[in-house]
């Protein structure tokens, strides 16, 4: 079995891609598999549609930044491929550099690469440590410490993870320089056809809930039934006043859990959008079918993106 994602090698998504398949590994056996890391989100994409691999892995939303909307957007245009798992991943950003570049302090970088969701991760750090220097977006974090690694003799920084500064050779200059802690990004996995059964991910969430070294949050997690996901793409009729309202009100009714309204441009014309909603329920949810019945009803066109569990990282 092949997956793509966005590499080279030592990108978050690298990260990603092998902890979620270890995690349904341990669900149902899957086959051997290949990892093929591409050089952009579309290309990952493109190569699950062609069927040159049978998934991809790309990140979708990032805690600060927001939406990775070039994954959002490929989902809604151009492919009809259906999410198959999520996962989250705690994002560390660490500011590398060349082991010959030995500055005072970091007032030295002239220039700053990485991945320009990481770069937006750290804003605030950069504005501090590194006020003079110019930031040069990559294709990935990858790609930027690999850049900064065939350079020894220039005063960079790159931003990346600390496995990537092992494989390149750069040192940590410091770790976690994120504006704010508490940094995840979701990762979604693309493929025609589910790697877990729903019976099987239902007996592996209970045997999960009895281990009692789990961590406290993901007990609670699992015990609110906080694993598995819809992800809806809803397009109005026309733009008349209230439609946001009367899609909510069909979930609102069900107490179905929304955890996430975005509105994408239909780009057709200016103001014209759909809604992206995604909301947690269990696995065996009864009442979504009626919700989207009734949406559709009201006139809306109701596209499921995907149904699929949700794993996240055990610390
Ligand atoms: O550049 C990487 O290392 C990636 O895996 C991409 C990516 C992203 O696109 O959000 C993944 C996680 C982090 O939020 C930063 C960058």
């Amino acid at each position: 079995m092949k997956i793509a994602y966005l590499g080279p090698r030592g990108t978050f998504t690298e990260q990603a891609v092998q902890a979620l398949l270890a995690q349904i590994n341990e669900i149902s056996k899957v086959d051997q598999i290949e990892y093929i890391p591409k050089k952009t989100i579309p290309d990952c994409l493109v190569a699950c549609k062609n069927k040159e691999v049978q998934y991809a892995l790309v990140p979708i939303e990032n805690s600060i930044e927001g939406s990775v909307n070039m994954t959002l957007d490929w989902i809604i245009h151009e492919g009809k491929i259906p999410i198959q798992a999520e996962y989250t991943l705690p994002i560390q950003q660490s500011a590398l550099i060349h082991p010959q570049f030995n500055p005072a302090s970091l007032d030295e970088v002239e220039k700053v690469f990485s991945h320009p969701q990481a770069i937006a991760q750290c804003h605030h750090f950069l504005r501090e440590h590194c006020p003079g220097s110019e930031w040069i977006y990559m294709k990935s974090t990858a790609e930027a410490v690999e850049h900064v690694s065939k350079n020894p003799q220039e005063k960079w920084l790159a931003i990346g993870t600390s496995i990537a500064a092992k494989n390149y050779n750069l040192s940590i200059y410091q770790e976690s320089i994120q504006d704010y802690d508490n940094n995840h990004t979701r990762f979604v996995l693309l493929g025609e056809d589910p790697l877990v059964e729903k019976q099987d991910f239902q007996d592996w969430l209970t045997s999960q809930k009895e281990t009692e070294s789990q961590e406290e949050d993901e007990v609670q997690k699992s015990e609110e039934g906080f694993t598995c996901k819809s992800s809806l793409l809803i397009t109005q009729p026309e733009n008349f006043p209230g439609t946001l309202y009367q899609v909510l009100a069909a979930f609102s009714w069900r107490r179905l859990d929304l955890t996430r309204i975005e509105s994408r441009p239909t780009k057709k014309a200016l103001g014209s959008y759909f809604f992206l909603i995604d909301l947690v329920h269990p696995i065996d949810d009864i009442l979504l079918p009626g919700a989207i019945a009734e949406v559709e009803a009201l006139g809306f066109q109701v596209r499921v993106l995907g149904r699929y569990p949700c794993f996240f990282k055990k610390r």
